[in-house]
């Protein structure tokens, strides 16, 4: 009973655990965490990545990422400032502690979408986080999907497509996911990924209406 008592008190003391959302270019990561965060704006935080590529149209500096220069990423990297990072697609993309850090102060829950070699790495910290995988529910569908996003160029699309097929396998092996959501009808995998994390919100939702 006291080892209960005591592993409660303890993950009450660590805050709410991340959540780490991956999965390929196009399957609607971000669609679904929009919709999470405007329904749930207090309970969830998102981690402003960095990366290197250009902003898309209607994308916000702060918001959507930190956009910065090689140079700059580099430089902060080597000064340690960063939880992990990688090249994808032909840019550099990173978690910094910082923004880690800004979400978890506010004891909110702290999303991140990242790629598969950050999920990697984010495993070795001492995150604790929850792994979710939203998938597509055929490559043929992806591919549609990020054509009809027009925000890439015929080289980007074909990077991201690449990278996909690897994202795919990787994403199925066992183990590597607590939760593996196919995004076909948007409701539906809205409604998913709800109930994956409707002890998790519940939790944040009672901590900070007792304080
Ligand atoms: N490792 C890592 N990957 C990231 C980070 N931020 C974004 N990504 C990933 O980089 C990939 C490309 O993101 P983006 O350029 O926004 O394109 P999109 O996924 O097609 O919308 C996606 O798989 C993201 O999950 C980060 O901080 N670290
Ligand atoms: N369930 C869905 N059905 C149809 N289109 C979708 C669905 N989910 C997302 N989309 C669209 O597919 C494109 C890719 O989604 P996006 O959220 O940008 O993916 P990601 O963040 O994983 O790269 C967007 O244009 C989005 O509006």
């Amino acid at each position: 009973m006291y080892t209960r008592y005591f592993s409660r008190l303890l993950s009450a003391m660590a805050g709410p655990r991340p959540v780490v959302f991956s999965g390929p270019s196009g399957a609607g990561k971000s669609t679904l965490l929009k919709k999470l965060m405007n329904e749930y704006d207090s309970v969830f935080g998102f981690s402003v990545s960095h990366t290197t590529r250009n902003p898309r149209a209607g994308e916000e500096n702060g918001k959507d990422y930190h956009y910065v220069t090689r140079e700059v990423m580099q430089a902060a990297i080597e000064n340690g400032e960063f939880i992990e990072s990688a090249e994808f697609s032909g840019n550099m993309y990173g978690t910094s502690k910082a923004a880690v850090q800004d979400v978890q102060a506010k004891n909110l829950i702290c999303i991140l979408d990242i790629d598969m070699q950050g999920v990697m790495k984010i495993k070795t910290t001492d995150l604790r986080a929850l792994y979710v995988s939203i998938q597509p529910p055929s490559m043929a569908v992806l591919e549609k999907r990020l054509r009809d996003r027009k925000t890439e160029t015929e080289e980007s699309l074909q990077k991201r497509l690449k990278a996909a097929k690897k994202d795919m396998e990787l994403g199925k092996e066992p183990g590597v996911f607590d939760v593996l959501i196919v995004n076909d009808n948007l409701e539906d995998a809205y409604g998913q990924l709800k109930l994956a994390l409707l002890e998790e919100i519940s939790k944040v939702k009672k901590v900070n209406m007792s304080s």
